[in-house]
């Protein structure tokens, strides 16, 4: 594929191209592949700054599609060498159903591998997440832990569980013959929270402290470490993954790898801070202002409320059971994988990832109502 008589000859596919994450892997694409000919870019819903990206020398193709449809997958990936799958549907809040999860996030999956099988794609990358591992329902810490960190894996909700049997997937699939009997080649990234420019919980908190008076309140331990990295950084390993995967096939293929850069290891309020503090908000708290077995009991009221209240409405709040837990566990990587294999270094460094991401926050404020 490096071969510079195929300069330019590369048709590549991003599945959920238009999510945060799949938006920075298209835009990171068309400035880091000079051998580009064709981004496909197949999604739901597809963004309107897609037709921005036209105009350009790469050929831009926006498929509206859904991964759970095996028909429009495989149309989608025909003719493509590489395909990046970030679809998913992230859910931990119960919007969507334990079902709808499954279906979009392991049957699409399921989808993707075999539309690749029937096409003859060779490359295939997949957004895994942190959560295959953990942080488990026991809540033991993860702490600095690496790909061969020993860890009691074990789920209950529906997406960590869905995120682990569809990365499962990808990884069994790694060697299948493709159409003309070439080998998939298949590899996993397992990003720990990601953070910048277009995060949604991000922009909720920010909107939540404006509402309260500029304030936050402390509901996590500063003790508590969180995963935390930057989205150019996941984006950016995510197209180097893709370019090393034919050179590197037989170190590559068939293994995951956790995202990681320079972010500090701060809980995920205090790290949230790290943006919110400079756009005007304020923690309030050096403890958490209320015990945690009554947040634990808020959690399981919500939770409650969720399923009394489904037939009328959907009540979807940011506390639960299962993010409680999780905002509450510590879950920190520290490893040089994905440095070792494919010489991955952050694009970013960490004072230009809280940069970019407060410039970001700080240009929402135009948009509060
Ligand atoms: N946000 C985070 O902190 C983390 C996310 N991930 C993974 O990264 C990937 C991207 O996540 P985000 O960008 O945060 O989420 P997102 O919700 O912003 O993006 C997901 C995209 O997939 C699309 N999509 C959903 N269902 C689809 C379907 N049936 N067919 C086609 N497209 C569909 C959505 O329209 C959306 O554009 C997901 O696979 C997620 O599991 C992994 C670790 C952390
Ligand atoms: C107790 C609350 C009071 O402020 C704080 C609630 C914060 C939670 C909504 C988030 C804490 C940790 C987040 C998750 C984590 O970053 C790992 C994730 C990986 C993914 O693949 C998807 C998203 C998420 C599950 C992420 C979701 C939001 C939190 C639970």
């Amino acid at each position: 594929m490096a071969d510079s008589a195929q300069a330019q000859k590369l048709v590549y596919l991003v599945t959920g191209g238009c999510g945060f994450l799949g938006e920075h892997v298209v835009r990171m694409l068309l400035q880091q592949e000079p051998r580009l000919r064709e981004l496909r870019i197949f999604d739901l819903h597809l963004g309107p700054w897609l037709e921005e990206l036209k105009t350009g020398p790469v050929q831009v193709t926006a498929i509206q599609g859904d991964v759970t449809q095996a028909h429009e997958v495989a149309a989608a990936v025909a003719g493509a060498h590489v395909v990046i799958h970030t679809a998913g549907l992230v859910d931990v809040f119960g919007r969507a159903s334990p079902e709808t999860i499954h279906e979009v996030n392991v049957q699409g999956t399921q989808n993707v591998i075999e539309a690749c099988v029937q096409a003859g794609t060779q490359f295939l990358v997949y957004t895994s997440s942190m959560e295959v591992v953990g942080p488990n329902i026991k809540g033991h810490p993860f702490y600095r832990g690496n790909e061969d960190t020993p860890y009691e894996a074990i789920h209950r909700h529906p997406y960590p569980c869905s995120k682990a049997l569809a990365e499962r997937l990808v990884l069994e699939a790694n060697g299948r013959k493709v159409r003309g009997g070439l080998p998939l080649v298949t590899c996993a990234l397992r990003p720990t929270g990601i953070y910048g420019e277009g995060h949604q919980i991000m922009r909720d908190f920010y909107h939540q402290g404006l509402r309260l008076g500029g304030r936050l309140f402390r509901a996590v331990p500063a003790s508590v470490e969180h995963g935390r990295v930057y989205v150019g950084n996941v984006a950016w390993m995510h197209v180097l993954v893709a370019r090393e995967l034919e050179q590197r096939a037989a170190l590559m293929g068939g293994q995951v790898y956790f995202c990681y850069d320079k972010s500090p290891y701060k809980s995920y309020e205090d790290f949230n801070m790290e943006f919110l503090g400079p756009c005007g908000l304020r923690l309030v708290g050096t403890r958490p202002l209320l015990p945690y077995w009554l947040l634990v009991f808020l959690a399981a009221l919500n939770a409650l409320l969720q399923w009394l209240l489904r037939p009328l409405l959907l009540y979807a709040p940011l506390l639960n059971p299962y993010t409680l837990a999780v905002a509450n566990t510590t879950f920190t990587v520290s490893t040089n994988k994905a440095q070792r294999h494919f010489g991955y270094e952050p694009l970013f460094s960490w004072e230009d990832s809280r940069t970019r991401t407060i410039r970001w926050v700080q240009a929402m404020e135009g948009s509060v109502q």
